[in-house]
């Protein structure tokens, strides 16, 4: 070695490296980490893990850095448990109530006005803070790395791991930017950010990666709208996505019932403030998008990745490069009922759903507001709004934005996943067509024969009222 008079060069590190480091534990020969978990969020899939505690004899380790509301199971057309038709159903929403109570984990019911969709109460509350481990049973746990955090969904064994240790086995994944340059043009959003990334990279491209978001258009977001992005990364297959944390964050989080107060608030703001990557920090991989080029999109077919602009036709099998991706197509046409060559805005949609964690936020409920205010939704379609937390439906009726879905003929529902998954009953009748704010377009996912089409909340608006797909930027000039 040189003598101490050099100094020795820190390697630059990545947001994902700064988090990682100082989480792992130990680690194991065969390259998987233990690492600590600062938050884990719970919802009402978890019975079968508080199960296999009590079958151990195993308390929850830190039920203060636990957190319970039920989201999956819940019905949207009262708050009354007993209102869940399916008796299982109505046994798993209780069984997280029971088991919160009984582990002493902080629980919000559907008799509190803060329940809702876990991905939206977590940050909503300020559970979720930049810097930490996040995990939660659920896919879509990797919208809370919006804050700058990493987070990452976990299965049923592992939630009883983490309650039981407040840890987690890891492979360290590989890491993945994704820059976004530019500007959005009006009536694009960061929901058509995503779908774009998922169309360039497609739905197995992220796998084994975590992916930061990074670019001026990413910047330019709204907190809702970068939740949105990392919301979306398990659909691009990614383990988990990311945004370095800045102003839009800590200004978004300051004042937060569960953010850190006072003199705890500036010594984390200290800290969050170093999180962002070191110049020259690499990544495994890296893909460019420029803003400006993004147009509204909507998927045609049973996976995120059959996505194209609004102004794109339904695909032709026959074009297909091989005979194995040209049969998928044929049934993924002749599931979604569509004609290869049609214009996709002359698919005449049945359902509208404007929703789930993916766009819930009341940024979401904005935007679809301003598209229906003074509009009509057309013969025959039946549209639903389901804000994302009881906060949500509160701020949206305090802004009257209740009133004009009402007005415009959209039904106005209480906090839950609904009809994204439709567990709680909310589904898409067979061989409907149903644009949908959330984030899977698989066969049978908001019901048997159900047929999605996955959009904007502005794009999901613009449906609604013209009964059919529709490129929102029509609606957007001068009326
Ligand atoms: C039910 C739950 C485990 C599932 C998930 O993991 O994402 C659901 O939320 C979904 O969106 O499909
Ligand atoms: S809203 Fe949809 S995607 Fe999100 S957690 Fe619920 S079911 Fe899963």
């Amino acid at each position: 070695m040189p003598s101490s008079s050099f100094a020795a060069t820190p390697m630059p590190r990545t947001l994902f490296d700064k988090i990682w480091q100082p989480h792992v534990v130990m680690q194991r020969d065969d390259g998987q980490s233990l690492l600590y978990v600062d938050r884990h969020l719970v919802q009402d899939g978890s019975a079968p893990a508080f199960e296999m505690l009590r079958q151990r004899g195993l308390a929850v380790r830190r039920p203060d850095r636990a957190f319970a509301t039920p989201d999956h199971y819940v019905p949207t057309g009262s708050r009354e448990l007993a209102d869940i038709a399916d008796p299982e159903k109505r046994a798993m929403a209780q069984a997280l109530r029971d088991d919160s109570a009984a582990s002493g984990i902080r629980f919000f019911g559907l008799d509190d006005i803060r329940q809702g969709i876990v991905h939206v109460v977590g940050p909503e509350q300020g559970l979720s803070l930049p810097g930490s481990v996040i995990v939660c049973g659920d896919s879509h746990t990797a919208t809370h790395g919006a804050m700058g955090a990493l987070a990452f969904g976990i299965g049923a064994s592992e939630v009883a791991h983490v309650l039981a240790t407040q840890t987690i086995w890891q492979r360290k994944p590989r890491t993945m930017r994704v820059v976004v340059d530019g500007r959005l043009s009006e009536g694009v959003s960061a929901k058509d950010i995503i779908l774009a990334v998922i169309a360039r990279i497609g739905a197995a491209g992220g796998t084994g990666h975590v992916i930061e978001y990074a670019g001026e258009a990413i910047r330019a977001l709204s907190m809702a709208g970068r939740m949105t992005v990392c919301n979306m990364s398990i659909e691009a297959g990614a383990r988990a996505g990311m945004v370095a944390p800045d102003d839009t964050t800590f200004e978004w989080l300051a004042g937060r019932p569960d953010a850190p107060q006072g003199a705890a608030w500036d010594a984390s703001l200290a800290r969050w403030r170093r999180l962002p990557g070191d110049d020259g920090a690499g990544f495994d991989r890296e893909v460019r998008l420029e803003a400006g080029d993004i147009a509204p999109m909507v998927t045609w077919g049973n996976s995120p990745e059959d996505v194209l602009p609004i102004t794109g036709h339904v695909p032709d099998p026959s074009d297909a490069t091989n005979a194995e991706r040209r049969e998928a197509m044929q049934r993924t046409l002749a599931y979604m009922g569509l004609r290869p060559g049609q214009p996709l805005t002359d698919l005449a949609v049945d359902r509208v759903f404007i929703g789930s964690c993916t766009n819930g936020r009341i940024e979401d409920m904005r935007s679809a507001a301003e598209v229906v205010r003074g509009r009509r939704v057309a013969d025959g379609v039946e549209a639903w709004v389901v804000p994302g937390s009881g906060l949500v439906k509160q701020q949206a009726e305090a802004e009257g934005l209740d009133a004009v879905f009402r007005a415009a003929g959209l039904q106005w529902r209480h906090a839950g996943c609904s009809m994204c998954l439709g567990t709680n009953g909310d589904q898409v009748p067979r061989g409907q067509r149903c644009a949908s704010t959330s984030n899977r377009n698989f066969v049978g996912r908001q019901g048997p024969g159900s047929r999605t089409h996955l959009l904007s909340p502005a794009m999901a608006a613009a449906a609604a009222v013209t009964g059919r797909l529709t490129d929102v930027r029509e609606l957007l000039s001068p009326r």
